[in-house]
């Protein structure tokens, strides 16, 4: 495995029922700082790969490794451990804490990961100074001092404020689940260029799901998992 080797699957098989194997991917590499579009009909498997790039599953047979380790070679709570460390997700669903403030929200990772922590700490000496860098980078620069609960912001601004909070403290590995789709045309081109730009910056590995494929071009590489899957069959 080379230095700059982000992810890499090799001979992974994949199946949610006994009978129907649904991923069987010979080999992937993932660069750090990768962008990669991941599209693919629906039910074909974009999420469940999400989830075995998370660790939240494991493959039947062959191997997932993320900056090296084989997931496979950890237990489970090594296994939530690392992925709290160096990975963050971003979904349909922002899944912020409706109660707490912008800046409580975006700083939940660097509660469950003390890497995430100390890297914000490093980079901007303290956490609201590492929260105010990123919510000034995501246009929220208005949201630094405000109390008020997240809840009472756009969909649009909520999007921006889990891109934050998946970004805090540099993550190495960015997963990202159709983030765009409860957002309208304007926001979501201004939301992408906000997250590609980040996780350009941060020299993140994205890895970014969607139906869309008006929004692929600007990443460095699209993965068609109808073609990289050769279990795939029309149902
Ligand atoms: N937790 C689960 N348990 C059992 N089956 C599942 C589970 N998650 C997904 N599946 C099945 O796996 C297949 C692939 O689902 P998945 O969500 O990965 O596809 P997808 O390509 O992301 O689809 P879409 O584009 O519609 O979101 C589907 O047949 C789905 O029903």
């Amino acid at each position: 495995m080379t230095q700059t080797c982000s992810v890499s699957l090799n001979q992974l098989v994949f199946s949610w029922k006994k009978t129907n194997t649904l991923l069987n991917i010979d080999s992937l590499t993932l660069h750090k700082g990768e962008q990669v579009f991941v599209q693919g009909p629906s039910g074909s498997g974009k999420s469940t790969l999400l989830n075995l790039l998370g660790g939240v599953v494991l493959p039947h047979s062959g191997e997932v490794s993320l900056l090296g380790t084989p997931l496979s070679t950890l237990s489970q709570r090594k296994r939530d451990r690392f992925r709290a460390d160096h990975i963050g997700v971003l979904f349909q669903q922002f899944n912020l804490l409706p109660y707490l403030s912008v800046c409580d929200n975006l700083l939940l990772p660097c509660q469950f990961s003390k890497l995430r922590r100390a890297r914000t700490l490093e980079e901007y000496g303290s956490l609201n100074a590492g929260a105010h860098a990123l919510l000034e980078a995501l246009d929220l620069a208005e949201y630094i001092h405000h109390p008020r609960p997240v809840s009472q912001l756009s969909i649009g601004q909520q999007q921006r404020v889990a891109a934050a909070r998946a970004l805090i403290g540099a993550p190495e590995i960015l997963l990202a689940d159709e983030p765009t789709s409860a957002l309208d045309a304007d926001t979501r081109h201004r939301f992408m260029s906000l997250l590609l730009e980040q996780s350009r910056q941060h020299n993140t590995t994205l890895i970014f799901v969607s139906h869309d494929l008006e929004l692929r071009h600007p990443f460095d590489r699209v993965i068609d998992l109808k073609t990289l899957n050769p279990a795939y069959r029309v149902n």
